[in-house]
């Protein structure tokens, strides 16, 4: 009883030290373009001799009966932002509909299978990257398929985003992702603040959100972690980037899945292109902050045009122009 105050008094001198260390680790916005020219050095050139595929063979891991719109959203910006191929592995009953949304993907419809794990992991060799969870929902049944699919992705090293559901499914068990080196994690606010109850046994503190990031990654076996909001702050646990590319006031549902779509192509470019490109940086650190800027810009462009009638779907018809104007200059 005696040591409360003495250990309140510890307490808060370590987080004053704690956020003295993380600050000192904060990008500052005159970085940006430093950061920005990372991300133009991990983009393969177009060239005539590439075969198709070479750009990045993509899985999107999500689509049931509620919820169409959010895979379609991510596989369709994969392509979009220069994959060459898009997979799309959801349940039967949204199949169809994703197929009808575009002939552009390649629509698997095995989620809700007994065989979901081994009807993926037949693919896994021919993917570059996943991304898991835009509307995916929570089934217990589709969550524990996509446990499987987590650990046979893992067990052949590829990178993985996980978003939505996903998050939801590693807010219940951490120990899936816990120091997978190639796992971004793309929380918005609400997904943010379970994972920290679940990972960090208490609530976010709201001064501190890039110490709180920080420490999240760390405690996650320094997984890249990018908390969406307002700014958008990233985390591999050693160093915080910060993403305040303008954007807009407008906040439809969807833009994140335009986010964790995109990134999935600029995680597999980032890890082909290696540490020597992001000069020194975590190639996982800058294909996110790539792919939030890339969000942010078309968010702006499609804003311009459209105003507060502006939806997801404008903003992917920005992606090109929005990605030659930031990476193309
Ligand atoms: N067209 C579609 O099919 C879409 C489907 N979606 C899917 O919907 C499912 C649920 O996703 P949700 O994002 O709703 O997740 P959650 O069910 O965790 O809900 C997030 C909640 O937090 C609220 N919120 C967001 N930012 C906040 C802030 N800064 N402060 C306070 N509250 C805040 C939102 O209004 C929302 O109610 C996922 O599978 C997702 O992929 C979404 O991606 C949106 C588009
Ligand atoms: N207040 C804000 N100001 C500017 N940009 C924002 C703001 N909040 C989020 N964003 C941007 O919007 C994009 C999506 O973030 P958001 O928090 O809406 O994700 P989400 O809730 O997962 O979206 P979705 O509806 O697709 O599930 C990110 O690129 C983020 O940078
Ligand atoms: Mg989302």
């Amino acid at each position: 009883m005696a040591l409360g105050p003495r250990c309140g008094a510890i307490r808060a001198c370590r987080r004053v030290l704690e956020r003295a260390f993380s600050l000192r680790k904060v990008h500052s916005i005159k970085d940006m373009e430093n950061t920005l020219q990372l991300v133009r050095n991990i983009i393969p050139p177009l060239s005539s001799t590439k075969h198709k595929g070479q750009d990045g063979r993509i899985g999107v891991v999500g689509g049931c009966q509620e919820y169409t719109g959010a895979p379609y959203f991510a596989a369709i910006s994969a392509l979009k932002v220069g994959a060459d191929l898009s997979h799309v592995f959801c349940t039967s009953a949204a199949a169809p509909v994703i197929k009808a949304y575009s002939p552009e993907l390649i629509v698997h419809p095995v989620l809700d299978s007994p065989s979901a794990v081994d009807e993926v992991e037949k693919w896994l060799p021919r993917l570059h990257a996943l991304v898991v969870g835009p509307g995916l929902g929570r089934d217990d049944a589709l969550l524990s398929n996509v446990q499987g699919i987590l650990e046979a992705s893992k067990a052949r090293d590829i990178p993985v985003v996980i978003d939505a559901d996903g998050l939801w499914l590693v807010a219940q068990q951490p120990a899936l992702i816990q120091g997978y080196q190639k796992a971004v994690l793309t929380p918005n606010h609400m997904e943010f603040s379970r994972l920290h109850d679940a990972v960090l046994r208490g609530p976010v503190d709201s001064d501190d959100r890039h110490g709180s990031v920080l420490r999240l990654s760390q405690a996650l076996g320094n997984v890249t972690v990018v908390q969406k909001g307002e700014r958008d702050i990233l985390s591999n646990g050693q160093q915080v980037l910060v993403c305040s590319q303008e954007g807009s006031s407008r906040r439809c549902g969807g833009q994140g899945d335009l986010l964790s779509g995109s990134l999935g192509v600029l995680v597999h470019w980032a890890l082909l292109a290696g540490p020597e490109k992001t000069n020194g940086s975590s190639p996982l650190l800058v294909a996110a902050f790539g792919a939030c800027s890339l969000t942010r810009q078309c968010n702006h462009q499609a804003f311009q045009k459209h105003g507060r009638s502006t939806t997801t779907s404008d903003m992917i018809a920005e992606v090109g122009a929005a990605f030659r104007k930031l990476f193309e200059t």
